[in-house]
Order: C-alpha cells, then sequence, then structure tokens
C-alpha cells in the first residue's frame, strides 16, 4: 500500500464542509500533501468522520465519475487523521484512520456499526447544522440529534418563517438559557476572551471587543471541549487570530496578549478609571495622559464635570451590584409615588431587572401613558421627579432631558439619569434611569431597555438583513440602504407589543430571561 505519510501522497476530499476544507487544504499544503479531484485513482480519499464505508463508496459514485474500468477500490480516511495532524504538528500515519469494508453486514446494520464518534467529538458541521436548526423552536432535541446523525452536513431549505443563514449565530433566535458559559466545557478559554474583550472595551478598541464577545457566543454553544485547531477555525466569526490566540490557550492554558495587557500601567489606571460613571474612554485617556494613576489623583488634581465628580463621590456604591430585592424596593417606592404625581403612568423595570437576573448594575425603569393622548413632559416626569427629590428618595440628578424646553425636543422621549438611596441606614447610592417613552414606542422601547445589548445588536442586524430597520423608537421596513446609509428609511410597522417585533423578524418570541446573551 502506498504511505500516505510520504511527501508524494495525493489525496481528495469528499463530502468535507467548505469551511473545514479550508483548513484541511492549508493543511495538506504544510504537510506536503497533494490535492487532486475524486478522478484520480491513486489519491486516498478523505472523507468526513461520518461516513461509513458504503455510503462512502456510494458518494463517490455519485459526484465523481468513478469510471468503470477502475482497477483497484478507493481507499477512504477520515478526515481524522488530518485534525489530529494538524493538532500534533506533524503528519501522523494514517493507517489507523482508514475505513475498512464490513461486507458481512448488510447495508442497514453497517449504518448503525459506524465507529461511534465520541460526544466529545462531535463534528464541526454537526455544531453547525444544530445551530441552524435550533432556529426552528419545533424540533425537539432528540429530532435534532437523529436528524444530525443522518445529515452531518446537508444545509436544510430555508423556510418562511426561519431566518437567513447566511451567518453564523442569530442569537436573538435562541434562548439564553440554552447557553451559559457556567459548566460550559470550554469555560476557561471563555473566561480569558471574556476579559480580553473587557480590557479592549476599556482602550476604547470595540471592534474588537465585540469580536471576542461573538467568539464567546459562538464558544457557549459547544457542548464539548474544543481541542483541535481545526474545530476553532469551524466556529462561525473566529477570524485567524482570535483563533490563533484560543489555539494559544489551548496550548498553553495562558494568554501572552492578556498578561501583557494586564501588566500595562495605561490599562489598569484605564481599568480603574472606567468605572468613575461619567467618564467615558477619552475622558479616561486623557486622564492617563495628564498623569493620573489613582482615584485620589482624580480628586485632587483632575477637572472633572459635575457629573463625574458625582461618579467620583459614590465610585465604591455605584460599582457595588444592586441585590434584586432592593431593586424591587426601589421600583414600588417610584410606582407609589407616581401613583399620587401622575395616576395611570405606567411603569415596567427593565434592563437585567426584567432579564431576572440575582442582581443589577442599576435601575432602568420605562414609563408611558398609554391612554394615546399626548402628553407634555413637564406634567410627566418632573413632578415625578420633584416629588421623588421631596421624600429624599432621589439625591442627585446626573442627566435630567425633561427639563429642556418642549420646543427643543426633536423625541417626545424624555430621559432622567440620577442617584437615588433607600431611607434604611446603611443603604448605598444606587443609579436609576427613568425613561419616558410615547405609548407607540412603547413595545421597541420595553425591548431595547430590557437587552441584553448583545441580543439587541443580533436583532438589529437581523432586522436589517430583513430590510428592516430596528430601534427603540420603532420598527420599519422597506429601508433601503447603501453601505450603512439609508437611502430609503421605511415605513414604521404598527408595534403594539414587544411579541410583534418578534412576529415582524420571524422569530418566535423569547420572554425577558431568555434574552440575557
Ligand atoms: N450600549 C447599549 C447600552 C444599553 N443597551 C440596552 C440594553 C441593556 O440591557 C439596557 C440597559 O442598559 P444597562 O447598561 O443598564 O444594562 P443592563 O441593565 O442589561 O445590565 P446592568 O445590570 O449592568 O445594569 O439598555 C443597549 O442595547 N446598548
Ligand atoms: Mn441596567
Amino acid at each position: 500500500m502506498t504511505d500516505a505519510t510520504s511527501s508524494s501522497t495525493v489525496v481528495s476530499f469528499l463530502r468535507v464542509g467548505k469551511r473545514r476544507l479550508e483548513i484541511f487544504n492549508k493543511a495538506c499544503i504544510k504537510f506536503g500533501l497533494t490535492v487532486v479531484d475524486h478522478t484520480n485513482q491513486n489519491a486516498f480519499i478523505l472523507i468526513d468522520d461520518e461516513l461509513d464505508f458504503i455510503s462512502a463508496s456510494k458518494a463517490l459514485k455519485s459526484s465523481s465519475v468513478l469510471s468503470s474500468s477502475s482497477s483497484s477500490p478507493p481507499i477512504f480516511i477520515r478526515t481524522q487523521w488530518l485534525s489530529d495532524s494538524i493538532k500534533q504538528n506533524q503528519l501522523l500515519s494514517h493507517e489507523s484512520y482508514i475505513l475498512h469494508a464490513t461486507p458481512s453486514r448488510s447495508e442497514s446494520s453497517l449504518t448503525e456499526t459506524v465507529i461511534p464518534i465520541k460526544k466529545t467529538e462531535i463534528s464541526t458541521e454537526q455544531l453547525s447544522f444544530k445551530r441552524e436548526r435550533s432556529v426552528s423552536s419545533s424540533a425537539s432535541d432528540t429530532d435534532d440529534e437523529t436528524r444530525s446523525k443522518k445529515h452531518h452536513i446537508d444545509i436544510q431549505p430555508i423556510q418562511p418563517g426561519e431566518l437567513p443563514r447566511t451567518t453564523g449565530i442569530w442569537l436573538c433566535s435562541e434562548a439564553s438559557s440554552s447557553t451559559s458559559a457556567v459548566g460550559n466545557p470550554n469555560e476557561k478559554i471563555i473566561e480569558k476572551l471574556r476579559e480580553m474583550s473587557k480590557l479592549y472595551l476599556i482602550t476604547n478598541d470595540k471592534g474588537r471587543s465585540i469580536a471576542y464577545q461573538k467568539a464567546i457566543e459562538a464558544l457557549k454553544r459547544c457542548t464539548h471541549p474544543i481541542r483541535s485547531y481545526e474545530e476553532i477555525k469551524a466556529l462561525p466569526y473566529v477570524k485567524q487570530s482570535l483563533a490563533d490566540k484560543i489555539w494559544e490557550i489551548i496550548r498553553t492554558n495562558g494568554l501572552v496578549k492578556l498578561s501583557a495587557f494586564q501588566s500595562r500601567d495605561d490599562v489598569s489606571a484605564l481599568a480603574l478609571f472606567a468605572g468613575v460613571w461619567g467618564a467615558g474612554t477619552e475622558t479616561t485617556k486623557q486622564w492617563f495622559a495628564q498623569g493620573f494613576r489613582t482615584l485620589e489623583d482624580l480628586r485632587t488634581r483632575a477637572r472633572l464635570t459635575r457629573t463625574q465628580q458625582i461618579g467620583l463621590k459614590y465610585y465604591q456604591d455605584f460599582n457595588t451590584r444592586i441585590p434584586r430585592e432592593e431593586v424591587t424596593r426601589i421600583e414600588t417606592i417610584v410606582k407609589q409615588t407616581a401613583d399620587e404625581v401622575a395616576p395611570g403612568l405606567m411603569i415596567e423595570t427593565c434592563g437585567s431587572y426584567r432579564r431576572l437576573k440575582p442582581s443589577c448594575g442599576d435601575i432602568d425603569m420605562l414609563m408611558t401613558f398609554k391612554d394615546g393622548k399626548r402628553h407634555i413632559h413637564e406634567s410627566i416626569l418632573a413632578p415625578l421627579i420633584e416629588k421623588l427629590r421631596e421624600i429624599g428618595f432621589l439625591i442627585h440628578d446626573l442627566i435630567n432631558h425633561s427639563e429642556t424646553s418642549s420646543t427643543s425636543h426633536v423625541s417626545e422621549q424624555l430621559t432622567y439619569f440620577g442617584v437615588c438611596r433607600l431611607s434604611e441606614p446603611g443603604s448605598l447610592h444606587r443609579r436609576i434611569d427613568l425613561i419616558f417613552v410615547p405609548a407607540n414606542e412603547w413595545a421597541c422601547s420595553l425591548l431595547y431597555f430590557t437587552g441584553s445589548d448583545m441580543f439587541n445588536r443580533s436583532m438589529r442586524r437581523l432586522a436589517r438583513r430583513l430590510n428592516m430597520s430596528l430601534s427603540q423608537h420603532g420598527l420599519y421596513h422597506g429601508v433601503v440602504r447603501k453601505g450603512v446609509e439609508k437611502i430609503n428609511t421605511g415605513q414604521a410597522l404598527n408595534t403594539p407589543t414587544e411579541e410583534s417585533v418578534f412576529r415582524y423578524l420571524n422569530l418566535s418570541y423569547r420572554p425577558p430571561e431568555d434574552r440575557d446573551h
């Protein structure tokens, strides 16, 4: 038998997904293997790991032109051979990867005796298949598994009601409870990527920060520990440099770039300053450039806006998570006060609270009058804020757009950001947002302020793909874009409820707790 590890070896691929094919082709160049097509009878046929001998033979016959004059039977080798070679960085012997025919069995029993792939070695196609399938909420898990065994690389035709499938992940179509970093077999990798994402955000590199977040979401969907470079490359959204970093984490348990990041003076100062409410990345960079390194430096030497002064004063409090029960009590106070000064005002606490998180970073309260009347802001937010101050609940104002004159107001949305505190001794100062929206924007605002921001981003991207546009103000269809620029803003759709927005986007409804991506 020809030795597949010799440099003159020719190979061809059969039923191997496009993404893996790219990776394998590169590996072949590296290992000195020549890739040819199926008609070359000297070639080892590298097949998808899920195929049995008979299916592989059939596929070979139908896909190529295996001429009847074929003198010798084809030799099928599982692509795992290349995967393992990539992993070990050297071309391994192919012997143990050869697929042998077992002619004593019937064809149907053969399919059942395909060498079982361990759960931890589930093929990447299966993963993407699972992902694509999960778009349809009607399919049960078991149905999913049976199908994925049979159809390893088949992509289902687009059904009405399903999502465009050209990109990897639609977070908004998946319940966040189905994907979690905690207990995930790739948790350690995720932790490091999360830290990188945070640090990139702090250093004002939003693009990279988002790229890392997307990689995290892709990893959260893996039910097996990632072990090979090829598996990393097959993850949606993971580009070369990020794949290299993940590979480094797997190989070394560390990440040089992260350690370098963490030991940089500017990064630790920027991270510290980022905790000052009211300070953006431009400001924190300036503070560093001015030689400030500590909060004390800021307090004594920096020129701070009034908002930043408050942010600095309550640095510890604002950076302490608020237990859910405390948010509930705060909500009760605001609702009771609103009942007195603005009866009929509908109030919903959004953000992480509505997503049922056990603790929250701040309190985001959305309000509207559903009576359809046009309300002027002075009659709504201002008296409520006034009363909340009077009872000693609101301690400071940070941003108050409800004070702006009504004539200068383009949007009817009014926002108030402030600082509140419960009266019990020892209570911390908390950040509270009160946002008043017109009734027709209620559902889209509710959706937006409930988040998470990753969920929102995914939904907006989906809307764009469907030539729609989604914002906190509304959902538009028939939008025409040239690049990112809107040439035609389209028409507003009637969105009385969050459910209606999901329906327009062909998504099954997700309750808030399932949007916690
Ligand atoms: N860049 C942003 C900021 C916010 N939001 C939306 C989604 C958020 O869920 C919601 C509230 O913003 P918060 O920053 O308060 O985030 P959360 O309430 O989700 O988390 P936390 O517990 O940290 O407050 O507004 C968004 O889509 N994009
Ligand atoms: Mn919040």
